[in-house]
């Protein structure tokens, strides 16, 4: 398990197809049976096929005997029709069995993946770009999808036909026929092995710079407006097309080398071709053949050249395939950096008393962000944390959640150290109001009922009221049901804000933090909202991050945090009489409210 951190390419040493292959064969074994089931029919339409020429030789062999010995050669007939069918419905046979195991392992993988990416830590989403993601993933699932339809299945019943109609011309004629049929067939697949391994390269350079391309494109699309500010649609779309334009140099070297490699299967297969039909014409002139072996010989012959010509296509899109899943199945290879551990208990109490103990934490092993922090929150209290812009506030919500472990110290819950309990139940006990709410592309309903999927109407109406945005989405002419747009953008910051608080109140959870929760708030509905915020902290043990002090007064505990260290802490009293940074700060805000006011 690793982690790569920087940009989308995996490094080129984990690019291995036969790791591919069996990261995907897991997921067929489930469907064993309808494999064999399908490559059994498959097996026998080919067989089916195959004995097709014979009945068209007897069929020619008795047409071309003297008049007065013919007759219609009615069995022959029937052999070649019945042939024909039985090829033609057994192979449509083996589609229909074999639907469910590809579109089972496209599922299955694709939901595979979707759910690693969210045990995959913040730090690892920070660094990927969601649009080149989106590819790979989409890329990765189609080529299962035509790995499994088209290629892997077909390559035992295609060597069968191909070692039946060999056998059968061995049988029949003489080694010459043998010698150039596999002369033929060395020289074939030499040349697409040789050839098929130099365009790969091509292909995983294809591949990497479309995901580059669409991550740029979906990144500009997220910031339409920042754009637009900046008038620099232009540059976006110029960057874009420098992009397209490397990925158009990789594609068409991926054409023309294909062209290259057509044409020199064809040129093989011809030079074959005609030297057995040559050996044939010259058995007929000699008296060792007949007309109808002729027959024989060219249509087998076609028949050899088809899945053979298969065969070259087939390794080609195999290695394709491959190619196309490998950046998907790298996703699914990295570990996650928080994970369980197997002795991880679940937090049960929803009494919940928080301790830092010494924490120290940097998101970067270069760059301390906190320095040996330490703090308590008994259950049921409020702490709030003020500081400079870049102290560290938010740094510690993000570890209550345990996005990322501490490089030192521990946070412990009730005693035990976040790191021995389960994820789901620490996250499931605590609720947050960002400082940035991004919503998702839905209705406002579908916003709030986020906070707990299965609360009825009236809780998910009665947390709105608590967050005073019910009136509001009343005024709306589709009321509830009004989509919010892309993260929320068609609401303004202080309804967004609201939504998210309603959210949090229908969640319900013991711990709370409000990250500058009332910061895009007028006063007004910030005064009405802090009431209803603090009756909701009442009895929960809260964390309150804030830059207006006002809204803190009452907290059990300030903290004052600078450069990652708390520099002091005591109730708002204290703090005054302290006359330390705090008094400082609340001092300038009072000088700012008064000449506001
Ligand atoms: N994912 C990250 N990777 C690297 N550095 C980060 C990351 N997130 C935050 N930082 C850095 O950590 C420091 C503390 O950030 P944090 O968000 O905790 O500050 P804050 O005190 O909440 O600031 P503000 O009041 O402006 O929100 C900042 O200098 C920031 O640049």
């Amino acid at each position: 398990m690793r982690h790569f951190a920087h940009g989308n390419t995996p490094p080129p040493s984990d690019r291995n197809d036969l790791k591919t292959l069996k990261t995907l064969l897991p997921y067929l074994w489930r469907f064993k049976l309808r494999v064999l089931l399908a490559l059994a029919c498959l097996i026998a339409a080919k067989v089916a096929g195959v004995t097709t020429p014979l009945y068209l030789k007897d069929i020619v062999d008795q047409l071309s005997l003297p008049a007065t010995m013919a007759v219609v050669p009615l069995l022959a007939l029937a052999g070649y029709g019945l042939a024909r069918l039985l090829s033609g419905v057994l192979g449509e046979l083996r589609d229909a069995i074999f639907a469910r195991v590809v579109q089972g392992a496209v599922r299955t993988v694709a939901r595979e993946v979707f759910s690693h990416l969210f045990r995959l830590s913040l730090r690892f989403h920070l660094e990927r770009q969601t649009g080149g993601m989106s590819r790979d993933i989409e890329r990765g699932t189609k080529g299962i999808g035509f790995l499994l339809n088209f290629t892997v299945f077909n390559i035992l019943p295609t060597l069968v036909e191909i070692g039946l109609v060999i056998g059968i011309l061995l049988h029949r004629y003489n080694a010459w026929f043998a010698v150039v049929t596999f002369a033929t067939i060395a020289i074939y697949i030499v040349f697409t092995l040789v050839i098929t391994e130099w365009r790969t390269v091509f292909r995983r350079s294809m591949n990497d710079l479309d995901s580059k391309a669409n991550s740029k494109a979906i990144d500009a699309l997220i910031n339409y407006e920042t754009v637009k500010y900046f008038g620099n649609e232009g540059y976006e779309t110029r960057r874009y097309d420098g992009n397209l334009a490397s990925w158009e140099q990789s594609a068409i070297k991926n054409q023309v080398s294909l062209s290259f490699l057509n044409a020199g299967q064809g040129a093989i297969i011809a030079t074959g071709v005609t030297l057995i039909m040559w050996l044939a014409a010259r058995g007929v002139n000699q008296g060792e053949m007949t007309v109808g072996d002729v027959v024989l010989v060219a249509t087998f012959i076609t028949q050899l050249w088809a899945p053979l010509h298969f065969l070259g296509f087939v390794y080609r899109e195999i290695r394709h395939s491959l190619a196309d899943m490998e950046r998907m199945f790298t996703l699914l290879n990295v570990g996650a950096e928080v994970a369980d551990r197997p002795t991880a208990q679940p937090l049960a109490s929803r009494d919940v008393a928080i301790r830092f103990d010494g924490v120290g934490f940097g998101y970067d092993a270069k760059r301390t962000i906190l320095h040996d922090v330490s703090f308590d929150i008994p259950a049921g209290h409020t702490v709030a944390v003020v500081g400079a812009s870049g102290a560290g506030k938010s740094t510690l919500s993000r570890l209550l959640f345990r996005f990322y472990d501490v490089g030192s110290g521990a946070i412990r819950f009730n005693g035990t150290d976040v790191r021995e309990l389960s994820q789901d139940s620490l996250r499931a006990h605590i609720g947050i109001v960002p400082q940035d709410t991004v919503l998702f592309n839905d209705s406002i309903y579908y916003n709030i009922a986020y906070g707990r999927p299965d609360a009825t109407r009236e809780e998910v109406i009665d947390a709105a009221r608590s967050a005073h945005i019910h009136d509001f989405v009343m005024g709306l002419p589709d009321g509830y049901d009004t989509t919010v747009g892309e993260r929320g953008l068609k609401l303004s910051g202080g309804e967004k804000q609201r939504v998210a608080i309603a959210r949090t109140i229908l969640k319900n959870p013991p711990v709370l933090i409000f990250d500058e929760a009332t910061s895009a708030l007028d006063s007004r509905t910030e005064k009405a909202i802090q009431a209803e915020l603090l009756s909701i902290a009442a009895n929960r043990t809260t964390l309150i991050i804030a830059h207006r002090l006002s809204t803190i007064a009452e907290a059990d505990c300030i903290l004052v945090m600078d450069g990652g260290r708390i520099i002091e802490r005591g109730t708002h009293r204290e703090l005054l009489a302290h006359g330390g940074r705090y008094a400082e700060m609340w001092r300038l805000q009072q000088e700012g409210e008064a000449l506001d006011a």
